[in-house]
């Protein structure tokens, strides 16, 4: 990692530099320097800063900061950025900007506790051994073990004389140990009784077949037992209470709600309690509050100190819902200050391309299609619309369902920035995608003398070496492509609009390289996995959102059935009927080859076996992701034109393939596949007018997959399905995959605190807004905090 420090030049028009500046500390940021991409998104960072300064001073007042800082910064990166004559107004408000930092940062340094980040190895009780197994847990500083939450609670606040218990209630008993007793009535049953006595008489603890119970207790010690009482051969008895050793020496344990903390091996409960009890009471008194009082009064959030005291030890287990709302709003608080300053590094007001062309290819276009946009699309291209005439820098997300229609929007979007004399840039996921994306474009816009070209990875360097040549030089209005596009030595002649199609394919990286491509371009990002506003909000927090929220008329829902592999030949002649009738089918299957370790059906197989056993009279494709790229596009182009009936593929086909013929989807051991994916590949059919299906067949082993594979029968919406995928399984699991690009959360719910985001999200966008660069006193926690949470990684929170 570096430190880049940013040049601030006074120049005249001729390069002839006035005066310099170099920044403050508080401006430098950590970058991955391998990313060089990134400084890019720096300089819009800094020039965006640059224009929400307001004062102006005198010159004195300016030299002055002018000399601080040379003497701050003697030696930097050369990363300049020059701020031309005419600005000077803008310049000497931001010489203003710059004395306060300073200022602050001389007199404010030390307001983060260093203890935030101290080493837990140093606090009392924990030393070099359990620092070691509390690593286990993440738990590496004094910061993280405050921030450690209890998975559960248990309440011994409300305890009970023995003499006053009723069998049948669930009660806390606090006692001395009487007896220990173990018996075994036949072999392989032993029970082990520990009798209890308070004085008002005696209730027995029972365990069955854990007879190392006994180990924990003497006679003597004090114990508390929490559960059900019931009566049994006149003797009060609970099974298998939860138990607490009281220890006399402190009172922690002794008629209080109690936290449970997920544990790792050699570290008891007892001892987690222990240390947190003992950072709470010392050190507690030193954590800066670092949200605003108003903010707090606003939405009746608790005082940090007290909300992480209650956390851990509620007075009442009502209290841990209000701590919990507290540390949840500051953690998605934080989550979304760094989207709000991502979306600053990505906005600068004053540079973005104004696409102001007269409409009219993009009226002709409009009428040539043999469809009416519908009102969903119509409203979402009056959004882009508006972004790309407006010299604001569009960044939009285009959410919409599989078949919704958004290749439609994107080809407007590409017209506008051609017929407003720019090029435009589509990247996407796969090469077939990327072929398909080419195909469409070149037969649609040729005829209103649009250029379309193609750029992918299996081009021969001849091939490749022309289109380099017709973008650099202007030639071509359009290019698609896959992260070749991306790609160093790839330039442009006057880029305007880059769209990246990205299902999660593309990060942020990838995402800011592309843009660069350009000076200021629009940016639109299409994503076809319908998305839970609160994972939107929590992945694109950065972009606008526009949703297509209607499909284009006409289409039939597709039916979807669950079978078992017990149906096969019923299903293979219920194909056949389809195929008869002149449509096409989709056979998926999850693996290429069979797996000796994975009980899966494989691709290669299963085609092997339509060929020869069931369709020998159908033409049967195959397509997987190890072919060549040219053996694909092969396989693909015969399918468009329907010399393929039966298409048997692995996943390669999940996005956005469009072949409106084929009605059919089969997909193979459906319970292997995420349900956003399966809805993406069961979106490949219905996109005719004629009926189609998706049948999947699948043998779930558990309870949730039965339950997904019937909410995929019972739902064809898209967003239905994501919520209650991401119920069903959680985000981390969401995607199919752990590089979904969510950084962890410690306390907060994507589905059950919605609530509290949205709230989060528009107070964060609002203090950024105001303060962007956290100088107000009452801000500046915040910034060190937003750091310690994303690390290093704060500019990249990455979905790459
Ligand atoms: N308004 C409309 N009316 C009728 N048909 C439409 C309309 N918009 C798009 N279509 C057609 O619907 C099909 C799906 O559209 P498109 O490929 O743009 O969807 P998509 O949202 O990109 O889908 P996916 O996410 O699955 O790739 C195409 O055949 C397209 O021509």
């Amino acid at each position: 990692m570096i430190c880049l420090k940013f040049g601030v030049y006074l120049m005249t028009e001729q390069g002839d530099i006035l005066q310099k500046l170099k920044k403050p500390l508080s401006i430098e940021r950590k970058i991955n320097y391998n990313n060089s991409s990134v400084i890019g998104g720096f300089d819009s960072y800094i020039l965006n800063w640059l224009n929400k300064l307001t004062k102006v001073v005198d010159d004195d007042q300016i030299m002055n900061v002018v000399n601080k800082l040379n003497s701050l910064f003697e030696d930097y990166s050369e990363v300049r950025i020059p701020i031309r004559k005419k600005k000077l107004a803008e310049s000497r408000e931001l010489f203003t900007r710059l004395a306060t930092l300073i200022e602050d940062n001389e007199t404010n340094k030390e307001e983060l506790p260093q203890l935030w980040q101290e080493s837990i190895r140093y606090i009392k009780g924990v030393g070099k051994k359990r620092a070691g197994q509390l690593a286990h847990l993440g738990v590496q500083t004094v910061r993280d073990m405050l921030f450690y939450f209890p998975r559960d609670y248990r309440d011994w606040s409300t305890n009970c004389q023995i003499r006053e218990l009723t069998p049948g209630n669930q009660v806390t008993v606090e006692g001395k140990v009487i007896n220990i007793e173990e018996i075994r009535p036949r072999q392989g049953l032993t029970i082990t009784k520990i009798v209890i006595g308070d004085g008002t008489g005696s209730l027995t603890g029972v365990w069955f077949n854990q007879p190392y119970i006994k180990n924990n207790f003497n006679r003597g010690i004090p114990v508390a037992f929490s559960g059900k009482v019931k009566k049994e051969y006149g003797e009060l008895q609970m099974s298998n209470p939860n138990y607490e050793l009281i220890n006399n020496n402190d009172n922690l344990y002794v008629g209080r709600v109690l936290p449970i903390y997920s544990t790792t091996q050699g570290l008891s409960q007892n001892m987690l309690r222990k240390i947190v009890k003992s950072l709470i009471d010392e050190y507690l008194d030193e954590f800066p509050e670092f949200l605003e009082t108003e903010l707090r009064e606003k939405y009746n959030l608790l005082g940090i100190k007290e909300a992480l005291k209650m956390i851990h030890f509620p007075d009442k287990i009502e209290d841990v819902e209000e701590a919990r709302k507290r540390l949840v709003f500051d953690e998605l608080f934080i989550l979304q200050l760094g989207m709000a300053l991502r979306r600053i590094d990505l906005i600068t007001e004053e540079d973005g391309i104004v696409h102001n062309s007269g409409d009219g290819i993009i009226n002709n276009y409009l009428t040539d299609l043999p469809f009416e946009l519908t009102s969903a699309q119509a409203k979402v291209w009056a959004e882009i619309k508006e972004d790309m005439e407006s010299k604001k820098e569009m960044n939009r997300l285009i959410q919409g369902d599989v078949g919704s229609g958004k290749t439609v929007i994107a080809t407007l979007a590409l017209l506008k920035a051609v017929s407003s004399g720019y090029q435009g840039a589509m990247m996407a996921p796969t090469e077939i995608l990327a072929e398909q994306h080419y195909l469409s474009l070149k037969e649609s816009l040729s005829r209103y003398g649009v250029e379309v070209g193609l750029l992918v990875g299996s081009l021969t360097a001849k091939e490749k070496e022309a289109v380099l040549d017709e973008l650099e030089t202007g030639n071509l209005d359009i290019v698609i492509g896959t992260h070749a596009l991306i790609q160093e030595g790839i330039n442009f002649d006057n880029l305007g609009l880059v769209i990246t199609d990205e299902q999660h394919r593309f990060g942020v990286r990838q995402r800011a390289t592309f843009k660069e491509k350009g000076e200021n371009p629009d940016v639109l990002v299409m994503t076809a996995t319908p998305i839970p506003r609160t994972l939107a909000l929590t992945l694109y927090g950065d972009l606008e959102l526009s949703v297509i929220d209607e499909l284009p008329p006409g289409r039939k829902p597709v039916v979807t059935e669950w079978r078992t592999k017990k149906a096969y030949s019923k299903i293979f002649s219920f194909i056949r009927q389809e195929l008869e009738a002149g449509r096409q089918a989709y056979v998926v299957c999850p693996l290429v080859e069979e797996s000796e370790k994975l009980d899966v059906s494989s691709a290669v197989e299963m085609s092997d076996k339509l060929i020869n056993d069931i369709f020998p009279g159908f033409n049967v494709g195959l397509l997987h992701g190890q072919l060549k790229a040219d053996e694909k596009e092969e396989v693909m182009g015969k399918f468009r034109d329907q010399e393929i009936n039966i298409l048997v593929a692995t996943t390669v086909i999940e996005v956005g393939v469009n072949v409106p013929n084929s009605t059919l989807m089969l997909i193979v051991d459906a319970e292997r596949f995420g349900l956003a994916q399966l809805h993406q590949l069961r979106g490949r059919v219905g996109r005719g007018q004629h009926q189609s299906y998706c049948i999947l067949i699948a043998d779930p082993s558990t309870e949730t997959g039965e339950e997904r594979m019937k909410i995929m029968t019972q739902s064809t919406d898209g967003f239905v399905i994501a919520e209650e995928d991401l119920k069903l399984r959680g985000p981390g699991e969401f995607f199919g995959t752990r590089q979904h690009g969510l950084p962890d959360l410690e306390i907060a719910n994507l589905l059950r605190d919605s609530h509290i985001l949205e709230i989060a999200r528009k107070e964060a966008f609002n203090l950024v807004d105001i303060d962007p660069n956290f100088i107000k006193p009452e801000n500046k926690l915040l910034k060190d905090l937003i750091e310690i949470k994303f690390g290093d990684n704060f500019d990249l929170i990455d979905v790459s």
